[in-house]
């Protein structure tokens, strides 16, 4: 059987068995982060959009429901932990030859650091006085997680609360969309400080290949005692479901494990730029600042 109609058969079967089984796709579940997004842009020589290549995109439609019922399916089972979804080699997205949009028109600066680095708090001061469009990717993926009709809500709420990286089709949709929103009312052009994103290999490549290429990385560093003691603080106030010491704990593993790949990535690229954040927000600040003049800001 030619490979694009078993591809189809095994996405039909996976449908129905999906149907049959999940509440993920009752009717109501209409408001889809997949939805919300405006067809594609490309820039380069190809015209606009790819022809044969669907607007709505259905290959990342699947892709996603099909990783969203895997693990609905994992967390309603007695197993013990969330087993991270695997990729089923044939429904993933085709791979895209340009990116949405263009770093001539696009600046993308990634914001990394451990949890409790202070990334928001940088943030915030970059924006006042900069004029960035701050997206933070864990303030996307709980908006989504809180949304009444998500068909991602439960999900996201378990990789949060156990301080696992939701499945990346998710994030790169949500980051995506706002992206087009706020590129819309600038005339094509914008500036982004993308905070906690990307936290793992497949993200970064994935973001950087279909979505746009990252001008540079800000990361900050700081020792595991310091964020812990200033989680707990956050914690007091954040009404965050992950600032508690379990949460904690699992959040810095998955950093060292899964996000640290990312920044020497990034190193190695000569995109990255690292900070001390064992220090006031201010005297953090002063050196941004002077990193965002270095980088033409
Ligand atoms: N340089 C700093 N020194 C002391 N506390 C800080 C500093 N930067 C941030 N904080 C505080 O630490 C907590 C975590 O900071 P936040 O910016 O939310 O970190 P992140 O976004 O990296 O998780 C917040 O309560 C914030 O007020
Ligand atoms: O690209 C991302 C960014 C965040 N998260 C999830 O969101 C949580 C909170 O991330 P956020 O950046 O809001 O907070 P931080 O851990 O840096 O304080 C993480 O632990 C992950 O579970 C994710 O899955 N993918």
């Amino acid at each position: 059987m030619p490979l694009h109609r078993t591809v189809r058969s095994s996405q039909a079967a996976l449908r129905n068995q999906f149907n049959a089984k999940s509440r993920l796709t009752h009717p109501r579940a209409r408001d889809s982060i997949f939805q919300l997004s405006t067809p594609r842009r490309t820039y380069g020589s190809g015209p606009n959009p790819t022809p044969g290549r669907s607007p709505l995109k259905v290959w990342p439609f699947i892709a996603i429901t099909l990783v969203g019922t895997g693990s609905y399916t994992l967390m309603k089972s007695p197993m013990p932990a969330i087993a991270p979804p695997k990729s089923h080699p044939q429904i993933s997205s085709p791979a895209k030859d340009t990116p949405t949009f263009s770093p001539d028109n696009v600046s993308v600066i990634f914001v990394l650091g451990g949890p409790g680095s202070g990334k928001g708090t940088q943030c915030e001061k970059i924006v006042r006085d900069y004029g960035f469009t701050h997206l933070s990717a864990g303030d996307l993926l709980r908006a989504e997680q809180d949304r009444p009709d998500s068909e991602f809500g439960n999900m996201i709420k378990e990789y949060i609360r156990d301080g696992k990286i939701v499945p990346m089709e998710v994030t790169v949709q949500l980051l995506e969309n706002a992206m087009t929103e706020d590129i819309k009312q600038h005339d094509g052009k914008g500036k982004f400080l993308i905070d906690g994103f990307p936290r793992k290999m497949d993200q970064a490549l994935h973001f950087e290949a279909s979505v746009c290429p990252s001008k540079s990385t800000l990361f900050f560093d700081c020792p595991e005692d310091v964020m812990l003691a200033r989680l707990l603080n956050r914690g007091k106030t954040s009404g965050r479901t992950d600032d508690n010491e379990e949460s904690i704990k699992k959040r810095f593993k998955t950093f060292v494990d899964t996000s640290m790949p990312v920044v020497d990535y990034f190193e190695t690229k000569g995109k990255l730029v690292k900070i001390l954040a064992v220090r006031s927000p201010d005297e953090v600040y002063q050196e941004v600042r002077r990193v965002l003049r270095s980088l033409g800001f």
